[in-house]
């Protein structure tokens, strides 16, 4: 079985309007090209900087963020995983992504698991834990297709986190995340790579866009990879639609010829998780 996803590397402006509007444009253009999921890169509802996130926040169901990502997913009839927007949630605000069905019901949401506190080479600071709360689950969401982990950016860089979505069933994880200029070129492609060998899952990695007259600028270059390593479809830096089809038949032939997961020594070690979000299947 083989289904087509697309990610929309829009260009994240502080104009928190024209970020919606651009937004449902491209979901409505990846529909029309025959999408049955789309991705949006994480924070697409406002500029990538902490102190900021609290101005942006919205709450659900009533944020105008939130009914705009329904909208699309039902007018266009496809799974959306809406990228990530802070949430306010009482007196805290999360990096959460939003999930939606064709049907623009909500599915699931993930909030992100590991806050990105970093000061590294070349100046870069960032410390969301000053204005976010971390969530504390696994997000595994059923669809029609196949299961689907969902995580955040710096999520990604947790093997223990994307290896427990793999156990629990998922065959594509998408990761709405928003490299920068530091570490874009050291790992982006490196980590998705990785973790799609070791999980023996489709990975999407969905950046913004490249703009380099913003306070924080992302890589880009989102990408779609496949069981087997390889980058099936990419962006470059610019704002486009990518799309890519995923075969489900390659995830269990790729599980059949390498079987890592069966191969696991759970008599040396093993992998508690405790909170799951979505659906019960083991693999
Ligand atoms: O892990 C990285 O290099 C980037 C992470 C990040 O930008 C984020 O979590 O928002």
């Amino acid at each position: 079985m083989s289904f087509k996803v697309a990610v929309c590397q829009l260009k994240v402006t502080e104009d928190k309007k024209n970020n919606l509007t651009r937004a449902g444009e491209m979901i409505r253009q990846a529909a029309a090209r025959g999408a049955r999921l789309v991705a949006l890169p994480e924070m697409f509802n406002c500029p990538y900087l902490s102190h900021l996130f609290p101005r942006y926040a919205e709450s659900y169901p009533d944020g105008e963020s939130i009914a705009m990502l329904s909208a699309a997913a039902r007018q266009g009839k496809v799974y959306l995983v809406g990228g990530s927007i802070p949430e306010r949630d009482g007196d805290k605000v999360f990096n959460t992504s939003f999930i939606f069905g064709p049907d623009g019901r909500l599915l699931g949401r993930h909030r992100k698991v590991h806050l990105f506190d970093v000061d590294l080479p070349g100046g870069l600071r960032v410390k969301e834990s000053s204005t976010l709360g971390a969530g504390n689950q696994v997000t595994v969401i059923p669809t029609e297709m196949c299961p689907v982990g969902v995580a955040i950016c710096y999520d990604v860089r947790f093997p223990e986190l994307i290896r427990l979505m793999a156990l629990k069933g998922a065959k594509l994880i998408v990761i709405p995340a928003a490299f920068n200029m530091t570490t874009g070129p050291a790992h982006w492609e490196l980590i998705f790579r990785t973790r799609a060998v070791d999980n023996q899952v489709y990975f999407i990695g969905a950046s913004p866009a490249r703009d380099v007259r913003a306070a924080y600028v992302a890589y880009g270059h989102s990408l779609v990879v496949d069981p087997w390593g390889r980058i099936v479809s990419g962006a470059g830096e610019a704002e486009e639609v990518v799309l890519a089809d995923i075969d489900l038949d390659l995830v269990e032939k790729v599980r059949q010829d390498l079987p890592l997961l069966r191969h696991r020594r759970l008599d040396l070690y093993s992998l508690a998780g405790n909170n799951f979000n979505g659906s019960d299947r083991w693999c």
